[in-house]
């Protein structure tokens, strides 16, 4: 499908938008917070160049990772599970305190919302990220504003890759699948779509683990959101 027949037909409708590695840069201030993290633990930094590739699963699995020091982490032994409670604990206090310092909203992205805005769309943040850093980085960037709702890493039971938060947030906004697009950087988004039976569109900017972006099934792919005008 085009971009233009994503966004023609029945719109203005529902614009759901990942925010780690779609709408904000937020990957500097994660990986100050699993190095201080691992430091905390006696380990070696991991780097903005690994932890990167980490994010997008929520914070459970990036800090999963960062002790693995790999993405594909092992799911843990049962007597490596105190540690990853301890590690989780340190990793929340640290990411409180640094979430937004030298996070930046990514090129396009305002100039889109302004627009999609303007047409009447009414627009949420659907991400993995914990529910109670979301806001902080929303005001912080100051996107708070664009976005009617925000759907965190555990505001339900579960998060993408399953359906249900974006479903949850198109029907909150009065949405339905023919007039609702998800807007993000990962497998995770592009997958939640798919299963939700929303088009997506996917941007080659972010994380997505390290991979292209090109064959996971986006509907259309896109350098800056500035091609969604
Ligand atoms: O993994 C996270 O914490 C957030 O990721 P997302 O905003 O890309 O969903
Ligand atoms: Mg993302």
């Amino acid at each position: 499908m085009s971009l233009k027949g994503l966004f023609n037909a029945r719109w203005p409708g529902v614009a759901l938008f990942d925010l780690d590695g779609t709408l904000v840069d937020s990957a500097p201030d994660l990986a100050a917070a699993v190095d201080q993290m691992l430091e905390h633990l006696g380990r070696s930094p991991a780097g903005l160049d690994k932890v990167r590739h980490w994010v997008g699963n929520g914070a459970g699995i990036l800090v999963r990772r960062a002790l693995a020091g790999k993405t594909d982490w092992e799911p843990a032994r049962a007597k490596d599970d105190a540690l990853f409670h301890d590690a989780l604990t340190i990793f929340y206090h640290a990411y409180g305190q640094l979430n937004g310092r030298h996070s930046v909203v990514f090129e396009g992205v305002t100039e889109c919302l302004g627009h999609l805005k303007a047409l009447g769309c009414r627009l949420a943040v659907v991400t993995n990220k914990p529910d109670q850093f979301v806001q902080p980085l929303l005001k912080q960037t100051g996107l708070d504003h664009w976005f009617e709702l925000a759907v965190g890493g555990d505001t339900l039971a579960v998060k993408k890759p399953d359906p249900a938060p974006l479903l949850h947030a198109m029907e909150q906004l009065g949405g339905t699948r023919g007039t609702t697009v998800m807007i993000g950087d990962s497998a995770a988004d592009v997958n939640a779509s798919l299963a939700a039976g929303i088009p997506c569109v996917a941007v080659r900017y972010g994380y997505n683990f390290g991979g292209s972006v090109d064959s996971l099934g986006a509907d259309a792919v896109v350098d800056s959101l500035a091609e969604l005008l």
